[in-house]
């Protein structure tokens, strides 16, 4: 019998360009939905957008966390509960966005998606990336119903926070080569679709490098389209893995070792660097992803993430503990392998 089933879910309105905060009730409104919004944020970015996002909602109520948790998720959908909302507008960066993403899949209810960075492709994902204890979970939840990134923001952040959306980008390569590996190696299911996507967002995001310095409108909206087409590919595979393989591993046992040091997508671009050197050896391309983080303004190196070498060779070889997922770090790189590999590409 055949069994196959494909179930592909996407956000139905996607908004980036100069100014559309503008049209984010309009793009609510096609929707559908009921009851009153809970606008779920971090501080800074309810300090900058918040009463601009209010206005178009009147009856909103609103809920601030600090960091992106299991706790910051109830509090939300207790939140929720108590201001009998119907949906969440998630307002700021990956952790708001997170935070509203399961808290909305937890209440059965849908959300909206407001980066206020381009930091990373979370910003439109269905999956969240929650930590607990000593492990992350990527959760399977719903995407954003809508998606509305208004570029003129999105230029007024830090620069680094764009740097670190075009690393966490960048960083597809890699993603892309872990999962033919465990496709070859293990089985695990690929998605030829997914997997080209992918590739292709980073290849034009690298193609289109010269365009994108600080300062420039038309660099949050290269960055923010990019960041778009990541996260259709990982909706496309019902999985992150489109866009997360050994150098994500590596970045979120550095979450763990040095929490808050470096941007999520600064330390997966690092990360990189490294890991194509372990896919391909010294003529592999890890220096065509070194120049092109270089180009882009991203860190490639250990000190460039502010982090010593001694923690980000530790972090590399105990990375494939945070998860069951198989990739070129396989169940493990010794010491000495990791020596050889940072040092070689110059990343410690
Ligand atoms: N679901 C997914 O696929 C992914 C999830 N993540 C998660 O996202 C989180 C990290 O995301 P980030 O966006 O780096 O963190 P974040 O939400 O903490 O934002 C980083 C910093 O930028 C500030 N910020 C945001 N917009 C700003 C603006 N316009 N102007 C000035 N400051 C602004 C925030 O206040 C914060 O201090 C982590 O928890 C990570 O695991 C990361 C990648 C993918
Ligand atoms: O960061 C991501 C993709 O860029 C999400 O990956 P994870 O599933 O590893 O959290
Ligand atoms: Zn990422």
């Amino acid at each position: 019998m055949f069994e196959k089933t494909t179930w592909i879910k996407l956000p139905r309105n996607v908004l980036v360009g100069h100014g559309v905060l503008r049209e984010l009730s309009a793009a609510v409104e096609e929707l559908y939905l009921s009851g009153p919004p809970l606008v779920v944020t971090s501080p800074t970015p309810n300090d900058l957008v918040g009463d601009r996002v209010r206005e178009g909602f009147p009856d909103a109520e609103t809920v601030v966390i600090e960091s992106a948790g299991f706790d910051a998720v109830e509090r939300v959908a207790d939140a929720a509960t108590a201001a009998e909302s119907g949906y969440l507008i998630a307002l700021g960066g990956g952790k708001p966005i997170d935070t509203a993403k399961m808290a909305s899949d937890r209440l059965g209810c849908g959300f909206v998606s407001v980066p206020t960075a381009a930091s990373h492709d979370g910003i439109v994902s269905g999956r969240s990336s929650i930590p607990e204890g000593d492990t992350r979970h990527s959760v399977a939840a719903d995407p954003p119903l809508a998606v509305v990134a208004d570029t003129e923001i999105l230029a007024e952040a830090p620069w680094e926070l764009t740097t670190a959306g075009c690393a966490d980008i960048i960083s597809n390569y890699t993603a892309v080569k872990d999962w033919q590996l465990a496709n070859r190696l293990k089985n695990v299911e690929y998605s030829e679709y997914a997997g080209a996507l992918s590739q292709m967002t980073a290849e034009m995001l690298v193609e289109s490098s010269a365009a994108i310095k600080p300062g420039f409108e038309e660099s949050a909206w290269l960055v923010a389209k990019a960041l778009v087409s990541s996260g259709v590919a990982m909706s496309i595979a019902g999985s992150s893995r489109p866009a997360s393989g050994a150098e994500h591993l590596i970045s979120h046992r550095l979450d763990r070792l040095v929490p808050g040091e470096a941007l999520h997508g600064h330390q997966v671009g690092v990360a990189a660097i490294v890991t194509e050197y372990l896919h391909s050896g010294e003529r592999g391309e890890w220096a065509d992803i070194r120049d092109a983080l270089d180009d882009l303004d991203a860190p490639t190196t250990a000190d460039g993430l502010g982090i010593d070498d001694d923690t980000f060779l530790e972090a590399v070889t105990t990375a494939h503990t945070i998860r069951d997922r198989y990739t070129i770090l396989g169940d493990g790189v010794s010491e000495a392998a990791a020596i050889e590999a940072a040092t070689f590409t110059g990343v410690v």
